[in-house]
C-alpha cells in the first residue's frame, strides 16, 4: 500500500530542495558562458530529467531550444537491467548540433555512454550534465561535463528519480526507508 505522506517514507534527505536551486543557479551562470550564441538544444532524458531541467533552465540565459528522448533500463526496480532501451527518439535535427543532454544521475553510466554515443554518431556536438553522480556505480567509463552533487552508492529517489514510478514529484533527493521495499 502506498503512505498518505511521501516524507514518512523517507530515511535521510541527501539534497535539501534549496541545494538543488542554489546548484541549478551555479550551474546556469556556467552554462550561459558555454552556450552564448550557440543555440543549444537542451535535451532532457525522460522521465527523471524533468524537474531538473525545468530548474536548470530558468537560469540559463541565452537562447536554447529543447527536446526530449525517453529511454529506460531499470523498469521499476533498483537495479540497471543492463539494457538501454530507446523508447522515444529526438524530434530535432542532431548533426552539427551543441546538444546538452539533461540526466538526474549517472549511476552505472549505461544511459549516458548510449545515449553519447548515439548522438555523437549522428554529428552532434554532446555535453552532459547531470543533477547527480555516483562515482562508485560506475560500470562503463563516461564522466559528465557538469555536475551538481556527488553522492554514495546508494538507490535515491525524489526531484525526478523513482521507485517503481513513484516518488518523482519529492522536492529533493533522499533515501527511503528500507521496508518501503518489502511491500
Ligand atoms: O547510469 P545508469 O545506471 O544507466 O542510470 C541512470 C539512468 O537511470 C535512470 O533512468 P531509468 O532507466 O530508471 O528511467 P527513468 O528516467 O524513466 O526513471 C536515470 O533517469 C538515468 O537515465
Ligand atoms: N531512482 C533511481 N534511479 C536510478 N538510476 C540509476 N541510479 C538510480 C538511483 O539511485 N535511483
Amino acid at each position: 500500500m502506498l503512505e498518505k505522506n511521501l516524507d514518512k517514507t523517507i530515511e535521510k534527505v541527501l539534497v535539501s530542495e534549496k541545494e538543488i536551486i542554489e546548484k541549478s543557479k551555479e550551474l546556469g551562470a556556467i552554462l550561459t558562458k558555454e552556450y552564448e550564441g550557440k543555440n543549444p538544444l537542451v535535451l532532457g532524458i525522460l522521465r527523471g530529467s524533468v524537474p531538473f531541467l525545468a530548474e536548470l533552465i530558468k537560469h540559463i540565459d541565452c537562447h536554447l531550444e529543447t527536446d526530449f528522448m525517453t529511454v529506460s533500463s531499470y523498469h521499476g526496480g533498483t537495479k540497471s537491467s543492463g539494457e538501454v532501451k530507446l523508447i522515444l527518439d529526438v524530434d530535432t535535427a542532431v548533426k552539427d548540433r551543441e546538444i546538452l543532454i539533461v540526466e538526474d544521475i549517472i549511476d552505472t553510466g549505461r544511459t549516458l555512454k548510449y545515449l553519447k554515443e548515439l548522438l555523437e554518431h549522428r554529428g552532434a556536438n554532446v555535453k552532459i550534465v547531470t543533477l547527480l553522480d555516483k562515482p562508485e556505480g560506475r560500470i562503463v567509463e563516461i564522466k559528465p561535463d557538469y555536475s551538481g552533487f556527488t553522492i554514495p552508492n546508494e538507490f535515491v529517489v525524489g526531484f525526478g528519480l523513482d521507485y517503481d514510478e513513484n516518488y518523482r514529484n519529492l522536492p529533493y533527493v533522499g533515501v527511503l526507508k528500507p521496508e518501503v521495499y518489502k511491500k
